[in-house]
C-alpha cells in the first residue's frame, strides 16, 4: 500500500470518527424540534420543569399505559378515527392534520362551535374529526386534495356547510382553514400529482424527513418562532401527521417509519395544561396569573414559545425516565402525548379543577 493510500484511509477514518465529511445523502436527517426544545428550556424564566413531579409523572403514566395496555391500536379504537388501512385513511389524516388547529372557545359548553354526527354533539379536535366524516357520508369529497384545489367546487358555500355548527358560533379560523386547504390542495397538485401518498413516499420512510418535507413545501405547516433571537421550530401539525400515520397504520405499510422515535410531543393547548396539572411544568405569578385570567398571548410571544418549548422538553425527560424503568419498552413521546392529550380529556369530562389552557389563537396548533 503506497503512502498516498494510507493517508486517504487513515483520513476517512478520522473524517468518519469526528463525524466530519460528506453527509450520507440516505442518512434520515434531524428535524431540530427537540434541540429546539431544550435551547427554549435552558433559557426559559417564566417557565419551569420540576424534576421530582416529572419522575412521579412518569412511573404514575407508566403504571396506567401498562394496564390499559396503550399502544399505537389505542388510536384506531376511537369511535371517529378511520379505520381502513388504505390510502382513504392516508388522505383522512392528511387533511385532519391540516385542519387540526385552535377549537378552543370562551362561550360556554352549550354555546361553543360543535358538530352533530351520529347523534352526538362533538366539540374541539372531535368537531373536526366529526364534520369530516359527516361530509363523506354525504358525499362530498372533502379529503380529496384535488377537491380542495377545485374553486367550483370547493366553494366557501360548500366548506361552511361542511363545518355547520349545531350552535350559534361558527368554527374558529373558518377563513384560515378554507385557505390551508386550497394552498395544500395547489402544493399537492403541483408538486406531488395531487397525491398525499407520493409525498409520503418521497420521504423514504423517515418520520423527520417527512416532517421537513412538510415544513419545507407547505407553509402552513411551517410552525416555527424566534426565541432569544435564534429560530426555533415546533412542527406540531407536521409531525402529529406522521404520528398520527403510524398510530393508525401501526407501524406498517404507510405508517412505516424507521425514525419515529425522532418525532417530539406536539406542542399543542391542551397537553401543557394537563402537565402543568402533574405539576411537571409551572408558571411564573404573572403568567401564571395571566392565564388563569383568560388573557390572550399572542402567537409567537416569549411567553407561548417557552409553554411550547418546555412541554416538549418535559414529555422528553418522562420519556427518558420511562425507559430508565423499563429500558426494553417501546413507548416513545408520541404514545405519552397521546396518552396525555386522552387524560387531559377524561379529566375535562369528568369536571376536574385544572388550570386553564393558554389562549393563543393561531393556525399552529
Ligand atoms: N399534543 C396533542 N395535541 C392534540 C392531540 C389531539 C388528538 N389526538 C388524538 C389522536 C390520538 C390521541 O389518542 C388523540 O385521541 C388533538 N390535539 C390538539 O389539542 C387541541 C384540541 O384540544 P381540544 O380543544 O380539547 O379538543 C388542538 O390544539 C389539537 O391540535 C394529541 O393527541 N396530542
Amino acid at each position: 500500500m503506497s503512502d498516498d493510500e494510507v493517508d486517504h484511509e487513515l483520513l476517512d477514518l478520522l473524517r468518519k470518527s469526528l463525524g466530519w465529511g460528506p453527509k450520507d445523502p440516505n442518512a434520515p436527517p434531524e428535524t431540530g424540534v427537540l434541540k429546539d426544545a431544550e435551547f427554549i428550556y435552558n433559557n426559559s424564566v417564566d417557565v419551569a420543569l420540576d424534576m421530582r413531579h416529572t419522575k412521579v409523572a412518569a412511573i404514575e403514566i407508566l403504571k396506567q399505559m401498562e394496564e390499559q395496555r396503550y399502544s399505537t391500536k389505542t388510536w384506531t379504537e376511537h369511535v371517529l378515527h378511520p379505520k381502513a388501512k388504505d390510502e382513504s385513511t392516508v388522505n383522512f389524516i392528511f387533511t385532519m392534520d391540516l385542519l387540526n388547529f385552535s377549537f378552543w372557545s370562551e362561550k360556554s359548553e352549550g354555546e361553543r362551535f360543535a358538530v352533530r354526527y351520529r347523534d352526538q354533539r362533538w366539540t374541539g379536535y372531535w368537531s373536526l374529526v366529526a364534520a369530516l366524516q359527516r361530509a363523506l357520508d354525504e358525499g362530498i369529497p372533502i379529503t380529496t386534495p384535488s377537491f380542495w384545489a377545485n374553486e367550483e367546487e370547493c366553494t366557501d358555500e360548500v366548506l361552511r356547510n361542511i363545518f355547520r355548527p349545531d350552535t350559534e358560533e361558527e368554527i374558529p379560523l373558518f377563513e384560515e382553514r378554507a385557505r390551508c386547504l386550497r394552498e395544500a390542495g395547489q402544493i399537492l397538485e403541483e408538486e406531488f400529482d395531487s397525491s398525499v401518498a407520493i409525498l409520503i413516499d418521497d420521504a423514504k420512510h423517515s418520520a423527520a424527513r417527512l416532517v421537513n418535507i412538510l415544513a419545507d413545501r407547505f407553509p402552513c405547516f411551517k410552525d416555527e418562532g424566534k426565541f432569544e433571537r435564534k429560530k426555533v421550530r415546533f412542527l406540531k401539525r407536521a409531525q402529529i401527521f406522521v404520528a398520527d400515520l403510524w398510530a393508525a397504520f401501526d407501524g406498517e405499510g404507510f405508517g412505516q417509519f424507521t425514525d419515529i422515535d425522532k418525532i417530539t410531543m406536539f406542542a399543542d393547548y391542551r397537553v401543557p395544561q394537563m402537565l402543568h396539572s402533574l405539576g411537571c411544568i409551572s408558571y411564573c405569578p404573572p403568567l401564571e396569573k395571566h392565564i388563569r385570567e383568560l388573557k390572550p398571548i399572542t402567537s409567537g410571544h416569549s411567553w407561548e414559545l417557552q409553554i411550547r418549548g418546555c412541554s416538549i422538553w418535559a414529555v422528553e425527560l418522562i420519556r427518558r425516565e420511562i425507559l430508565a424503568l423499563r429500558p426494553n419498552s417501546t413507548v416513545n413521546a408520541i404514545l405519552i402525548d397521546f396518552f396525555l392529550y386522552d387524560l387531559a380529556k377524561k379529566k375535562e369530562s369528568a369536571g376536574e379543577e385544572v388550570i386553564p389552557h393558554h389562549r393563543t389563537r393561531s393556525i399552529w396548533y
